[in-house]
């Protein structure tokens, strides 16, 4: 049997987000209305990167809300419970009880519970010249857990957010054993320059190497904002194949995970049982997965 139960239906919202939180949130709002309008039988929605702030060390700590008790967290709450659907809350800051910042991945189940909570582990601090510097670690803390969650009715997935997706540990603790997820889901804002070099190379990487899906959301470009996102959020399926893509502008992209993908490439190609823990150690064995 599959470690995905049954096909998922999922639509990802690759939207650009200003300045106006209030704006950014009724966009948001108006996508999924369009989305649920377009595919009525949607099992879940995911949403990108930073969805209701710009993306910017410096105004992450104004952005920053309390979880779960600020509006963004009631916000997709409530569409989760309003639509009966599985959401994916991309991510937004938080102000933690520690008055830290981080950068925080929320899930909702359909009755508009939190069933996951992610915070950024590795900070995305990059210096390439004649291309981008960004130093996230100027306004945030980066989170000390791997989150891996069940997905009500399918399975467990793992979540990571963005600069996560390069650091394969993640992945890897969240599709083997004991863990045994189908896919991994990373909100994630790649830009201009490393969004060509890397970021459909590091999606079918993690897919391949786990044999699970992949799943990126982007926020879309707006070259008149501080950030350039590459857009281009991405379904990867458990043999590397790209199966679902969007382009630059605003887009909701949909596609289905098909369990039987799962199982033919595992049995195909078998590395998950030709693995040699007696050469070099599981990291999914003792990871520190996060509890919500
Ligand atoms: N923005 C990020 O966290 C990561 C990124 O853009 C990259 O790894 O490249």
């Amino acid at each position: 049997m599959s470690v995905l139960s049954k096909p998922l239906k999922i639509a990802l919202l690759q939207l650009s987000a200003g300045a106006n939180k209030q704006a950014n949130l009724s966009k948001v709002r108006e996508y999924i209305a369009k989305a649920i309008k377009e595919n009525s039988s949607l099992d879940l929605i995911m949403l990108p990167e930073c969805f209701n702030s710009p993306y910017s060390v410096s105004e992450f700590p104004k952005y920053a809300e309390n979880i779960p008790n600020g509006e963004t967290t009631k916000f997709l709450s409530d569409i989760a419970k309003e639509y009966g659907i599985l959401v994916i809350g991309g991510s937004y800051p938080e102000r933690g009880q520690d008055d830290k910042i981080y950068n925080t991945s929320v899930s909702f189940n359909r009755q508009g519970e939190i069933i996951a909570k992610h915070r950024k582990a590795h900070l995305f601090d990059i210096d390439i010249p004649g291309g981008i510097t960004f130093k996230e670690s100027i306004s945030l803390t980066g989170g000390d857990k791997a989150t891996v969650f069940s997905l009500p009715d399918f399975g467990a997935i793992g979540l990571g957010i963005c600069y996560d997706i390069r650091f394969p540990e993640l992945a890897a603790i969240a599709a083997r054993p004991p863990q045994n997820s189908f896919a991994m889901f990373y909100p994630g804002a790649f830009n201009t320059t490393t969004g060509p070099l890397h970021w459909h190379l590091l999606a079918r990487a993690r897919a391949v190497d786990n044999q699970v899906f992949v799943i990126l959301c982007s926020p879309s470009r707006d070259i008149t904002s501080g950030y350039h996102a590459y857009g281009h959020s991405l379904v990867v399926d458990p043999m590397g194949n790209i199966i679902a893509e969007a382009g630059e502008a605003d887009e909701i992209v949909y596609a289905e995970l098909d369990p039987e993908l799962i199982t033919k490439a595992r049995a195909g190609i078998p590395v998950t049982i030709q693995r040699r823990f007696e050469i070099y150690d599981d990291v999914a064995k003792d990871a520190k997965i996060s509890d919500i």
